[in-house]
């Protein structure tokens, strides 16, 4: 008999890999996925999904580097499988170009992709206002159809999942022993967390099936990511902007930058417009506390906040949270775990 009930709240790529790595290491957990939104309106299912990261400050680099491995390695595992297609995992190679040197030539996470160096002059010279680039393999996570993937993993692992909004972790306190908070932005509402906003950000989704390689400009303000059925281009970082609509000169914008780097997407047809908000925090939030919730102390492991780079780090940062809900099961008294 399952007899530690889980709650994991949130559906988002957070959410999901996270509740997987749950119910599939601990099968004496009944494990639960509560959340207000499912694929395809959460702000996963939007995102370009390129496995590359930004570095975050006060995140031991050694941490950091074992999320972004663990995720690499897991989804390189389904890119070369048969399960590619179906989970919307590619592999995906092109360059990020810099109109300034940077600081850092190579990223913590260049000895994990594949093939990582340094743009040659040649190759340089179709940019010409850029004056470093990096060439590398990486990995494309399309979530519009990763989740609905990772749903039916979860789900032939014993895991329910149920739509509602949760209003504060007292009303779960009754009905769950240990709660798993992956709510992304919704944690400053959830958990009152005044350090989480939102990076507004905009993309479009582009038909031009003949661009076969990213471009990415070190910016983080303009890029070209070329996946299974489109063409995905963008963006925008506007910070603290919780706007949803489609901003009109934010499209002109990203139109005419992505243009300037290929020159023929001029060719290539506008199929849909999207914005998403990134759930931001200085640092990701992954970590363990016990709150009082009416009369119980109820253990919660928090994961969120992972900003522009949640489809990177969903299954590393999982690992970690599983690692925390076993320590949790620990320190459980013991007639919980029987
Ligand atoms: C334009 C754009 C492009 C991006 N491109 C990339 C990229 O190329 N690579 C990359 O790694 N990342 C990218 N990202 C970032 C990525 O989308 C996010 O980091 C990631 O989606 C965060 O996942 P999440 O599960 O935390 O949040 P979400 O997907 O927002 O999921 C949050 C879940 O919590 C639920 N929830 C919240 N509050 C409550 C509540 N009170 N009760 C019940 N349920 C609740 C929601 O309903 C939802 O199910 C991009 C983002 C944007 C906007
Ligand atoms: O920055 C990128 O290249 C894509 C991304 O993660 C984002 O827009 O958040």
């Amino acid at each position: 008999m399952k007899s530690v009930r889980v709650v994991v709240v949130g559906a988002g790529v957070i959410g999901f890999s996270t509740a997987v790595c749950i119910a599939e290491a601990l099968p004496f957990c009944s494990v639960t996925v509560l959340a207000e939104t499912f694929s395809p309106n959460t702000t996963s299912d939007g995102a370009a999904g390129i496995l590359f990261a930004a570095e975050f400050p006060d995140i031991p680099l050694e941490r950091q580097k074992r999320w972004f491995k663990d995720s690499f390695d897991h989804l390189l595992a389904i890119a070369v499988s048969e399960q590619s297609p179906d989970a919307g995992v590619m592999l995906s190679s092109g360059w990020q170009i810099f109109k300034e040197i940077p600081a850092k030539k190579k990223p913590f996470w260049s000895e994990f992709v594949i093939g990582f160096r340094s743009m040659t002059d040649r190759e340089l010279k179709r940019f010409p206002d850029h004056k470093f680039g990096q060439a590398f393999t990486t990995l494309k996570c399309e979530c519009s159809s990763y989740l609905p993937w990772l749903e039916k993993r979860f789900r032939k692992a014993g895991g329910k999942v149920e739509q509602r909004k949760v209003n504060n972790l007292q009303e779960l306190s009754n009905s769950f022993d240990i709660i798993v908070n992956c709510s992304g932005l919704g944690s400053k509402m959830l958990v009152g967390d005044t350090e989480v906003y939102s990076v507004r950000g905009q993309v479009l989704k582009v038909e031009a099936p003949w661009l076969q390689h990213f471009i990415r400009d070190g910016d983080g303000k303009t890029y070209i990511y070329p996946g299974t059925q489109s063409i995905t281009i963008g963006g925008t970082r506007q910070e603290g902007d919780w706007r949803l609509q489609v901003d009109e000169g934010d499209t002109k914008g990203i139109l005419e930058r992505c243009s300037r780097l290929e020159p023929s997407l001029s060719k290539g047809k506008v199929i849909s417009t999207w914005v998403g908000l990134r759930p931001s925090r200085k640092n990701p939030r992954v970590e363990r506390e016990v709150v009082q919730l009416r009369s119980c102390r109820v253990p919660v492991v928090h994961n969120y906040g992972h900003g522009g780079w949640g489809v990177t780090l969903a299954w590393g940062t999982g690992l970690d949270a599983l690692g925390l809900v076993r320590q949790c099961l620990h320190e459980m008294p013991l007639q919980a775990k029987l």
